[in-house]
C-alpha cells in the first residue's frame, strides 16, 4: 500500500498488511537502502536512530508498526484470549512506542487514536480479540493513507497564502515567489508529498515558484542531504545554504516567503520545529518576510498552552562532534544538541493545515483548539478523524510525551 504522489525513491515508508520497511535515511543520498520492520520494539530503535525522521513520517510509521506487530505476531488478535487482554497490550505497546521521540506530537496523536479505534471496537456487543486487533490495523492503515491527502491539500492552502502575503509586501519577482525552508518536510518526512515542501511543490505546479533555497540544517543535515534530494529530484530550481547564512540571504532582498514545517504546534501558536526554526522567525521578521508554518492537523497540540511547556529533545554530542563516522570537532568540548527551538506564535503569518488556515486572533496569538482535529473542518473527514472528538479529548486528555 504506497500512497500516489510518493516517488519510488522518495518513499520514506512502504507498507502493506503484515509487512513494513523504512528507508534509511541515515545513508541518503548516497545510497538507497530499505529495513525490514518485525515489531514495535524495533519501530521504536528505528525512530530513536532517526532511519525514519519527520513528524507525519513518525506518527505514521508507529501506527504502521502496530499493525504488523498485531498481524504478524498475534495472529490479528487469535492469540489474545479476551477482549480485554487484546486492548491492554494494544494500550501499553502504544504507550512504550511514544516514548521513543517526545517533541513531535504526531507520535502520541497515532497512537491515542489507535487507542480510540481499539477502545470503540472493544464496546461493540460482538467484539472479540480479532475485531479490536482489525479495528486498529484499519485505524493504522487510514491514518497512513490520510497523511498525504493531508499534504496535497496542504499544499494548495499554503501556496496561495504565500502568495497573498507576499505580494502584500509588495515582494515577488514578476509574481512568482523566492522561498526559504528549514530542515526536510517532503516526502522523506512524511507518506508523501511534504507539508512545507509540498506547499512549495505546489508553487512549482502552479507555475508560481521563482526559486527555493534549503537550509543545510546541521547537525543531521536534513536539507543537504534530505531537502537537496527531493528538490533535485523533483527538477525544482533549487539552491542550498548554510544554516549561518539565512539572514544574510533575507538581507539581499532574495526571500519572499519562508516556510516550514513542525513538530507541535500548541494551543496559542507557538511551534517547535528543527533547531534553527526559531532564528529563522527572527530574521523573517526583522525583514519583514511572512514566516508561515505547514503542519497537519495531526501536528496540533491543544493541551499545551504555550511553547515553554513543549518537551525539546536532547540529542548526542556525536551528532555534532562526528559526520558520518568523522571527527569534525575537537576533542574534549562539551557540546549542546537540542534537536528543536520553537518558533513564537507572534512571529508566525499562519498555520497552514489540510483544513484551512488556523488564523490569527487580534491580539496576535492564535487559538488551536481540538475542534480543529475533530469532525468538519473543511475536509471530508476519514476514518480518524471521525474517531478523534471531544470523547477522545475527554477519555485520553493530555497527550504523553
Ligand atoms: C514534516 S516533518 C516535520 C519536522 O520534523 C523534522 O524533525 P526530525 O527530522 O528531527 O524528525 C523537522 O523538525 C521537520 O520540520
Amino acid at each position: 500500500m504506497a500512497p500516489e504522489g510518493s516517488p519510488s525513491s522518495l518513499q520514506a515508508i512502504r507498507y502493506t498488511r503484515g509487512s513494513l520497511q523504512l528507508l534509511d535515511q541515515r545513508l541518503l543520498p548516497f545510497q538507497t537502502a530499505y529495513l525490514d520492520v518485525p515489531d514495535v520494539k524495533a519501530a521504536w530503535t528505528q525512530i530513536r536512530d532517526m532511519v525514519v525522521r519527520g513528524a507525519p513520517a513518525i506518527g505514521c510509521t508507529g501506527a504502521l508498526a502496530m499493525a504488523v506487530e498485531l498481524q504478524t505476531h498475534k495472529g490479528a488478535g487469535t492469540e489474545f484470549s479476551s477482549v480485554k487482554e487484546a486492548t491492554d497490550y494494544i494500550n501499553s505497546t502504544l504507550d512504550y512506542l511514544v516514548t521513543s521521540r517526545p517533541t513531535a506530537v504526531n507520535l502520541a496523536d497515532a497512537a491515542n487514536k489507535l487507542k480510540a479505534a481499539a477502545a470503540l471496537a472493544a464496546a461493540a456487543d460482538a467484539a472479540t480479540p480479532s475485531s479490536v486487533c482489525s479495528a486498529v490495523m484499519d485505524a493504522a492503515e487510514a491514518y497512513f493513507v490520510e497523511d498525504i491527502a493531508s499534504n496535497k491539500a496542504m499544499g494548495a492552502t499554503g501556496a496561495a497564502a504565500l502568495l497573498a502575503a507576499a505580494h502584500a509586501r509588495g515582494r515577488g519577482v514578476g509574481g512568482k515567489l523566492r522561498v526559504l525552508t528549514h530542515c526536510n518536510t517532503g516526502s522523506l518526512a512524511t507518506a508523501g508529498y511534504g507539508t512545507a515542501l509540498g506547499v512549495i511543490r505546489a508553487l512549482h505546479e502552479q507555475g508560481t515558484l521563482e526559486h527555493a533555497f534549503c537550509t543545510e540544517t546541521r547537525p543531521y543535515n536534513q536539507g543537504a542531504r534530505l531537502t537537496a534530494f527531493e528538490l533535485a529530484h523533483d527538477q525544482l530550481p533549487a539552491t542550498l545554504i548554510c544554516d549561518s547564512a539565512a539572514a544574510a540571504l533575507m538581507a539581499s532582498g532574495q526571500v519572499d516567503a519562508v516556510v516550514v514545517g513542525a513538530d507541535r504546534v500548541v494551543a496559542n501558536g507557538d511551534t517547535a520545529n528543527k533547531i534553527g526554526t526559531k532564528s529563522l522567525s527572527i530574521s523573517a521578521a526583522h525583514f519583514n518576510i511572512p514566516f508561515f508554518i505547514a503542519a497537519p492537523t495531526t501536528t496540533l497540540d491543544p493541551h499545551l498552552p504555550s511553547g515553554d511547556h513543549i518537551v525539546i529533545e536532547q540529542r548526542t554530542h556525536e551528532e555534532v562532534t562526528h559526520f558520518r563516522g568523522i571527527r569534525v570537532a575537537a576533542e574534549g568540548v562539551n557540546v549542546w544538541n537540542p534537536s528543536f527551538d520553537v518558533a513564537p506564535c507572534g512571529l508566525i503569518e499562519g498555520i497552514i493545515t489540510e483544513r484551512g488556515m488556523i488564523p490569527k486572533t487580534k491580539d496576535g496569538v492564535f487559538q488551536v483548539s481540538s475542534r480543529e482535529r475533530g469532525k468538519g473542518g473543511g475536509r471530508e473527514d476519514g476514518l480518524l478523524n471521525s474517531l478523534w472528538d471531544e470523547n477522545t479529548e475527554r477519555e485520553y486528555g493530555t497527550r504523553v510525551g
